[in-house]
């Protein structure tokens, strides 16, 4: 965590530590309220921490004074040796509760933000995922409330520790000896705030070496993951060329930085230490002068030296504390926003009959861009229909429009008579299946990514959907049958095998709507063989959109939309489509057969 405090600050994380911001942060704090009781138990003994451990620097000094017989309040240092073990005891007691309670609260407290933006996110509609990437989605859920988390459960306590020390401290001196603290916070704070900024500026040189370094890296990243580029086009030799001018860069840049650092550590020994020396110096002529005692001195030291700590910790805190107001302002954006939650009402098993009337449309992101137009057409319950059109033609859109992933703005989409929107979102998709291009599969078991379709589905159900999507055979083969894992950590599917689990997922579904993206890589033969009849299956009795690649599964179709430009450019059977001579879709034969 130090090493994230002491880290310069972006500009786009630079925040001014005033009122509206500090409301914002103040904003994140809400999702801690329900441990609001244990927070003021952490306050408490932070602040009782804090002032004990005040009292440590005038005992230490009381010790030499009893020692060298002119203390004031005691007269044997056994007895100031038990109180000051006695005061540590008290201010470790009070730490630890500090400690214990601060994280509790920032770990729950953060544990909720968490959740809340997941909630959120998930829940948002697509619209807002076109204009956001994932990783910037991630890094809310994780750098964001990672900064806000450490904000609560160290920031915020050490800026009240340094400040009670610092408040605390310097009354304390005034009172001890007030001309030597007049000639010490007319000399200390000033050194130490000066050794500060150019600390910072320091940090800012020896961050560019190491992005310089990073650059490096990048290089022998880049050259050893295509190592076989490199090595069928006998680039060798221009690889280490350019990793050793990178390296020359680097170094460049380090030992410019290393001047001021070296500059800085000079400065720190002679102005810093030598502001020490000119304390010091002053005070043992008080102390030649009997205006205080050694101990008197010896606590004078102490107690400078804890404000010396809590100036220079000041910095960081305000840095931190600027970062968290950018990071709550980014996590609170995305809990502003507007989400399409609709939970699950009763369920709703729908015919499947649709129609699409007069519907235009352009996706939010790009509205002066029309990608369907005034498209007409009508699918019967249990009707199997094929999409066919150039890439960009609008298909997708269409499926886009039909699962509810961006609102309709002309036209109506209706599903069994009844305009999709008055539908809860929940039980409508829940009528939907999709078999996509690409298959993913998450993380997990075989039995897992089948489940997804149906979750809470039964081993039974599961193995029969297997079973019916011609997906048994090879899951069987894998020894741990259903637990194989699979993904990243886990056997790696064929395109085929993984578009059979995505069809077994969907006949768990069971939907009254399928739809069927197809693969526009093509499957060896047997594959092919296995996922068509899979897809048979599946499509039976249910009203099936096919977008459509492969003309094995168009023939098979009742009818085909062409599509060119967003609209309805051709319809009919194949029979009938082919006989039209020049048409789109004839033209497209022709092209594939060829
Ligand atoms: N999320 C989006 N935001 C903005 N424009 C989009 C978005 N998705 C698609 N488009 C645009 O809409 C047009 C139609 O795209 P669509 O994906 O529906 O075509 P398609 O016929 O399915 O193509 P393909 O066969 O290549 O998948 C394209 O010009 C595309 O660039």
């Amino acid at each position: 965590m130090a090493k994230r405090n002491s880290e310069p600050i972006s500009k786009e994380d630079k925040r001014a530590l005033n009122k509206t911001n500090l409301k914002t942060l103040m904003g994140v704090f809400k999702f801690m309220l329900p441990y609001k009781g244990l927070f003021i138990i952490g306050l408490i003994s932070l602040a009782l921490s804090s002032v004990t451990l005040l009292a440590f620097p005038r005992l230490a000094g009381e010790l030499l004074d009893v020692a060298s017989g002119k203390a004031k309040y005691f007269s044997s240092i056994n007895e100031v040796a038990l109180i000051l073990i006695f005061i540590l005891f008290i201010q470790s007691v009070f730490s630890f509760i500090r400690v214990y309670t601060f994280s509790i609260v920032s770990e729950r407290g953060m544990a909720n933000v968490r959740e809340t933006v997941y909630k959120k996110i998930i829940w948002l509609p697509m619209t807002f995922f076109d204009s956001r990437r994932v990783g910037e989605l991630m890094s809310r859920i994780t750098a964001d409330v990672g900064t806000l988390q450490d904000t609560f459960s160290f920031t915020l306590a050490e800026l009240l520790r340094q400040l009670i020390t610092l408040i605390f401290g310097t009354a304390i001196l005034l009172y001890l000896a007030p001309t030597l603290t007049g000639f010490m916070l007319l000399t200390f704070p000033i050194l130490v705030v000066a050794a500060l900024i150019f600390g910072k500026f320091i940090r800012k040189l020896s961050k560019k070496t190491q992005d310089k370094l990073a650059e490096a890296n990048v290089i022998v990243e880049e050259s050893l993951q295509s190592i076989s580029i490199v090595k069928a086009f006998t680039n060798e030799a221009f690889e280490i060329n350019r990793y050793s001018s990178a390296l020359k860069e680097v170094v460049n840049v380090a030992l410019h930085g290393s001047r001021y650092r070296g500059f800085f550590i000079s400065f720190i020994i002679f102005a810093l230490f030598g502001g020490i020396v000119a304390v010091g110096w002053y005070g043992a002529s008080l102390v030649q002068s009997e205006s205080i005692t050694v101990g008197e001195l010896f606590s004078f030291i102490f107690y400078t030296s804890f404000i010396g700590f809590s100036i220079a910790g000041l910095g960081d805190i305000f840095t931190q504390l600027q970062r968290s107001i950018g990071a709550s302002e980014r996590v609170l954006e995305i809990i502003k926003q507007t989400d399409e939650a609709q939970p699950k009402q009763d369920k709703i098993k729908v015919l499947g009959e649709i129609s699409f009337e007069n519907v235009s449309f352009a996706y939010p992101s790009r509205a002066e861009y029309p990608v369907l137009k005034e498209l007409n057409f009508k699918i019967k319950a249990g009707e199997k229909i094929a999409l066919v059109g150039q890439s960009g033609s609008g298909k997708s859109t269409i499926i886009n429009l039909l699962m509810r992933f961006y609102p309709v703005t002309e036209g109506v989409v209706s599903v069994d008579t009844i305009n999709i929107y008055d539908y809860n979102l929940t039980s409508y998709r829940e009528n939907l299946g999709i078999v996509p291009q690409e298959v993913i599969l998450f993380g997990g078991t075989i039995k897992e990514n089948i489940q997804y379709g149906k979750p809470g589905a039964t081993e039974d159900e599961i193995r029969e959907a297997a079973r019916k999507a011609n997906a048994l055979e090879f899951i069987e083969g894998f020894p741990e049958k259903f637990s194989t894992i699979v993904g990243d950590r886990g056997v790696k599917l064929s395109g085929g095998q993984r578009q059979r689990i995505a069809i077994a997922r969907a006949i768990l579904k069971d939907p009254s709507i399928l739809i069927l993206d197809e693969a526009t890589s093509s499957l060896d033969a047997h594959s092919e063989v296995l996922v068509q009849e899979a897809l048979e299956k599946l499509m039976e009795g249910r009203t099936t959109i096919v977008i459509a690649h492969r003309l094995s599964t168009i023939k098979k179709v009742d009818r085909i939309f062409v599509i060119k430009e967003g609209r309805l450019a051709e319809m009919g059977s194949h029979a009938e489509l082919t006989k039209l001579s020049n048409g789109i879709y004839s033209n497209l034969l022709k092209l594939q057969l060829q």
